[in-house]
C-alpha cells in the first residue's frame, strides 16, 4: 500500500465503531488524465488483492474502481442492517475533511458494497466472508464519468497536514505513472456441474402446486446453483474484464474479499438516487433471443403480450410503486412495460421514477425495496419462507442489493443477478426465475439455464 494506514479497522458492530470514532477521515479528489480502469485495478497488486471493487453502469456512464481498504463496515443478521451501515457511514462523514471541488456523483469518499439476500436463510461456509452486509471505504479510487477521470485518496488523519498532503501528492504521481494494464490468462474449465437438478424440478412443481391452491401467495422466485472447477485459481480481474467486454447493456460489478470475490453482469437496477431524483426498475418476465432479427422481434412481441409474464411483471411494478410512494413525490409509472434486451435474454421492463422527499437516503430506499418480487415473491414474507424451505441453499449476495453511495448521498444499487462467487479454483453461479400458478418446471429450467450464460461465457465455460 502506498499509504500505510494504521487504522485498518473492521467495524463489526456499532459499539466497536464508536470506539474508533476519534479518527477523522481526510479525502482528496483530483481530476486526472485518462487512465485504463483495469490498470488502476491492478495498480497495487498483489498488496491490495482481496480489497478491491469494480463498478460500471451500462453504456460506460459511470465506472468506479476501488483499491485498498481504509476500513470496512460489516454486520450479521437482523433487519436493521441497512440503517446500521448508514449510521456508521454518517458518523465517519460527520467529522470528515473533504477536499473535492468537483462534487461529481461517485467522486470523493464513497462506500461500495452490498447486503446478503436473506439474513435468515441457512448459512454456507463459502459465503461467510460477506456476512449480511459488507461495505468498503477504499484508500484509492478512480471514477470515470463520460470523458472525465477523477482520482480520490482517502486516509485517516494521523499526522501533520503538510506531510499528509505530500504523501497524497506522491500517491497521485505513482498511481498515474504505473498505469499499464497487463494481461491475465484465461482460466481452464475442468468441470461444470448443475447442482441438484431433479430436486430443483421437484421443488418448482411443489411451489407451483402451492401457488395454484393458495389464496394468498401469488409469486415465488426459485433459484439454483452451478459449480465450476478450474485448473488453477480464477482471477477476478479476468472475469470482470470479460463481462465488461461481453455485457455492454448490464451493470458490471465485483466485490473482492481475501477469501472469495463476488462478480456479475446484472441488467436490473434496484434504485438510483442523484440529488433528489430517484429511479427504480421493474424487471421481470423473460424470453430468449434469436440470431434472426425477425424471429427476435417476434419473441419480443410474444413476451409483450404474454399474460403469465405480464402478471409476474405487474406484481413487481406494484410493489416497487408501493415501496417508493411514502418517500417520493411525483412518482411516474408507465402503464405498459417495454423490452430490455441483453445478449442471451429479453425481459419486460418498467422504469419507475420520482422526486425523493427531504431526508430520504438511498440506503433507506434500498432497505424498503429489497427483496422486490423480481427476486423474492408476493407476499414477501410468505415467499421468503417458501424460498428458505425449498431452495435449501444460501444465496449469499446473489439477488441482493449491491452498489455505492457517496458523501453527498448520491448512489446506485442494482440487484446482483447473473452473478457468481469466485473462490480459489471454484466458482458458484446462480440463476433464478419467477414462478406463478401456471409456470412449467421444464420451461423454468431452460430459463435459468439461459441466465447462467453471461457468467459462463466470461469464464470460458459456455459451449456453443
Ligand atoms: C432471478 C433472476 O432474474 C429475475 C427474474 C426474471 C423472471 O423471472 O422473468 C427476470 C429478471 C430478474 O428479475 C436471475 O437472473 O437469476
Amino acid at each position: 500500500m502506498l499509504i500505510n494506514s494504521p487504522f485498518q479497522t473492521k467495524y463489526t458492530n456499532t459499539l466497536k465503531h464508536n470506539a474508533q470514532s476519534n479518527h477523522v477521515l481526510v479525502s482528496y479528489t483530483k481530476k486526472v488524465n485518462k487512465i485504463d480502469p483495469f490498470a488502476f485495478y491492478q495498480i497495487n497488486s498483489p498488496v491490495c488483492e482481496g480489497e478491491r471493487f469494480f463498478w460500471k453502469s451500462p453504456d460506460d456512464d459511470t465506472t468506479i474502481v476501488g483499491s485498498g481498504l481504509l476500513c470496512s463496515f460489516s454486520n450479521s443478521g437482523a433487519d436493521d442492517r441497512f440503517s446500521r451501515i448508514e449510521a456508521e457511514w454518517n458518523e465517519i462523514l460527520s467529522s470528515a475533511v473533504i477536499d473535492n471541488p468537483f462534487r461529481v456523483p461517485g467522486t470523493g469518499p464513497l462506500l461500495f458494497g452490498g447486503f446478503s439476500f436473506d439474513p435468515y436463510s441457512l448459512k454456507e461456509e463459502k459465503w461467510q466472508p460477506f456476512g449480511d452486509a459488507l461495505f468498503y471505504l477504499p484508500e484509492y479510487m478512480l471514477t470515470i464519468i463520460g470523458e472525465d477521470y477523477y482520482l480520490t485518496v482517502n486516509l485517516f488523519e494521523s499526522e501533520e497536514l503538510a506531510s499528509q498532503s505530500n504523501k497524497v501528492k506522491k500517491t497521485f504521481d505513482i498511481l498515474l505513472k504505473g498505469a499499464e494494464s497487463s494481461q491475465v490468462s484465461a482460466p481452464k474449465l475442468e468441470r461444470k456441474e448443475e447442482l441438484s437438478v431433479p430436486e430443483w424440478l421437484t421443488s418448482v412443481a411443489e411451489v407451483v402446486d402451492e401457488l395454484q391452491s393458495s389464496d394468498t401467495v401469488n409469486k415465488v422466485v426459485l433459484s439454483r446453483e452451478m459449480k465450476l472447477t478450474f485448473s488453477k485459481p480464477i482471477s477476478s480481474e479476468y472475469v470482470v474484464k470479460q463481462l465488461h467486454l461481453q455485457q455492454k447493456d448490464s451493470f458490471i460489478f465485483l466485490l473482492e474479499t481475501p477469501d472469495g470475490s463476488f462478480a456479475g453482469a446484472s441488467p436490473e437496477r434496484l434504485v438510483k438516487k442523484m440529488n433528489d431524483q430517484v429511479l427504480s426498475t421493474s424487471l421481470a418476465g423473460s424470453i430468449g433471443r434469436s440470431e434472426d432479427p425477425a424471429e427476435d422481434t417476434d419473441l419480443g412481441n410474444m413476451l409483450l403480450n404474454d399474460e403469465k409474464n405480464l402478471y409476474e411483471h405487474d406484481l413487481v411494478v406494484k410493489m416497487i410503486k408501493g415501496a417508493l410512494e411514502p418517500y417520493c413525490n411525483e412518482l411516474q409509472v408507465p402503464e405498459n412495460p417495454v423490452l430490455l434486451k441483453t445478449p442471451y435474454i429479453q425481459h419486460l421492463y418498467t422504469p419507475v421514477s420520482g422526486i425523493s422527499k427531504p431526508g430520504t437516503s438511498i440506503l433507506h430506499l434500498v432497505g424498503q425495496m429489497h427483496p422486490t418480487p423480481a427476486l423474492g415473491g408476493v407476499p414477501t414474507d410468505q415467499a421468503m419462507k417458501i424460498i428458505r424451505d425449498k431452495e435449501k441453499m444460501d444465496r449469499g449476495f446473489y439477488a441482493s442489493p449491491i452498489g455505492w453511495t457517496d458523501f453527498d448521498g448520491n448512489g446506485e444499487f442494482i440487484v446482483a443477478i447473473r452473478s457468481g462467487l469466485l473462490k480459489g479454483k471454484q466458482a458458484f453461479l446462480y440463476a433464478g426465475c419467477g414462478l406463478v400458478a401456471d409456470s412449467d418446471p421444464n420451461d423454468e429450467l431452460k430459463e435459468t439455464g439461459i441466465k447462467f450464460l453471461p457468467m459462463l461465457q466470461a469464464m470460458g465455460g459456455k459451449s456453443e
